[in-house]
């Protein structure tokens, strides 16, 4: 078994969390309340920038050129396109400015940082390839389920769902596995524990919209 299958199945219990959470239930139903969605974007418009920066990061390291420049776009994807989307959701929602990166963002963004920092290539790639696979699978099931004809979550869930974004998730995967198929068996599982810390980060960005979980002021 290739280790993205082995790994996805491990990670079954956190994405299905995710599926059942309140804030994917209600942008499937165009029920969620826009004040979460406002928090959900303007950390997420943090979040990319951040996420552009490892993904350059991990292009950097990266050995094989067609991997690094797979990684370079994804970059670019992360920073310029998903960015673009962001900030005509920022008009639409009329959102100043993005404010400042709470808890649950900043845990996700400094993990990866980390990561890229202090640990090899190749758990530096598994540790981001949640943020493809999940959001593909997320927007799919999404996309499957939506039943109000003016969702007015639907621009959202088309990006995701997109068959770019998809391509990018299946190259994302070979190459993890291409990775996965050359690193030592200790590596492997350092792959698998990055993807389910990552995974659970992806669950916990969406549970703190959810609930706008922000700094307490002391
Ligand atoms: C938190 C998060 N994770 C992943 C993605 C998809 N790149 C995103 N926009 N935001």
């Amino acid at each position: 078994m290739k280790w993205s299958e082995a790994t996805w199945q491990e990670s079954q219990a956190i994405y299905s969390a995710i599926i059942n959470l309140p804030f994917i239930q209600e942008m499937t139903a165009g029920t969620l309340e826009v004040t979460k969605f406002q928090f959900y974007l303007k950390q997420d418009a943090l979040y990319l920038t951040y996420f552009g920066s490892v993904l350059a990061a991990i292009a950097a390291k990266l050995a094989d050129p067609k991997h690094a420049l797979a990684y370079l776009g994804y970059a670019e994807q992360a920073i310029v396109v998903e960015r673009v989307l962001h900030e005509s959701f920022f008009k639409q929602y009329a959102i100043a400015d993005y404010g400042e990166m709470q808890p649950s963002c900043h845990h996700y963004c400094h993990y990866l940082r980390a990561v890229v920092g202090f640990e090899s290539v190749e758990v530096a790639a598994a540790a981001t390839l949640p943020c493809f696979w999940i959001y593909g699978e997320v927007g799919r099931y999404i996309k499957d389920r939506v039943q109000q004809p003016n969702n007015p979550y639907q621009a959202w869930v088309d990006t995701y769902a997109a068959a770019d974004f998809n391509t990018s998730v299946t190259e994302a995967i070979a190459i993890c596995d291409a990775l996965a198929e050359n690193a030592s068996e200790a590596t492997r599982e350092q792959m698998t524990k990055a993807f389910l810390r990552a995974a659970y980060f992806e669950y916990d960005f969406w549970l703190a919209a959810q609930t706008q979980v922000s700094w307490t002021p002391l």
